[in-house]
């Protein structure tokens, strides 16, 4: 990872969107992919496609395409695939449970570890084979397991505090669900999912732009 070129982080974000797809196309035998069959696939533009794999040395040849072997590979180190990200989820509501039935290592290498909340109803048990433990017990966990990233889907008013203390436990990334707006120094990176927002933003779209371009990320 170390000696790529950095790549835009436009061009990051839709990695994922092309590694899945990829997958599935080379277990499915196939061994080389047009950038239009691709475009069509992940709805991405053609242009936009050959200028992200650019950026990865992927020069697709005219009338032969990508080879799709030689793109896994890429993705598979650029996308960190070949390590297990451990994960820790807190708040097992709504939200939070859905998420631990929800298998993410299909998809790739990051797995949900363990989760914490402090229900009495939810500590000790174990959703989607994923262990609850108590608050309690956050730090001591965290440090044992190593564990890097955490997904935050409790109530927005201690949003906060327990970003305050995954901050202290050496967390790299939270993957924020609470409408909280949180407070972090510049080292720990945090992405903040509301669908609200984008539920509002897909609507404000179809009003002023229509349906016919899907808006890339
Ligand atoms: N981002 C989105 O698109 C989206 C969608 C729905 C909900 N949300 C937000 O996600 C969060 C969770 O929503 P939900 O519907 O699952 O709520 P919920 O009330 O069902 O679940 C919250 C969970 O957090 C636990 N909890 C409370 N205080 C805690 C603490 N101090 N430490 C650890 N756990 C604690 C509760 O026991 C409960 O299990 C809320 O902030 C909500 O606004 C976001």
């Amino acid at each position: 990872m170390q000696d790529q070129p950095k790549i835009p982080q436009a061009t990051a974000k839709r990695l994922p969107l092309y590694y899945r797809f990829l997958k599935n196309l080379h277990a499915s035998g196939k061994q080389r992919v047009s950038s239009a069959e691709l475009s069509e696939a992940v709805k991405v533009d053609s242009a936009t496609i050959r200028r992200d794999f650019s950026y990865f040395g992927a020069l697709g040849k005219k009338g032969y395409g990508y080879n799709v072997h030689y793109l896994i590979t890429f993705f598979r180190k650029t996308l960190d695939q070949d390590e297990l990200t451990k994960v820790a989820l807190i708040g097992v509501g709504n939200l939070g449970t859905a998420f631990l039935h929800y298998n993410f290592l299909k998809n790739n290498n990051t797995k949900i570890e363990m989760a914490f909340d402090v229900s009495n109803e939810k500590v000790g048990s174990e959703i989607g084979d994923v262990p609850v433990y108590h608050m309690d017990e956050l730090e001591r966990f965290l440090e044992v397991e190593d564990i890097q990233v955490a997904i935050l889907t409790v109530p927005a008013p201690v949003a906060q505090s327990i970003t305050d203390r995954l901050v202290s436990s050496d967390i790299k990334g939270i993957l924020n669900f609470t409408p909280a707006r949180l407070n972090v120094p510049s080292h720990i990176r945090v992405h903040h999912i509301d669908l609200a927002v984008e539920l509002q933003t897909l609507v404000y779209f179809l009003k002023h732009y229509g349906a016919a371009e899907e808006i890339q990320i």
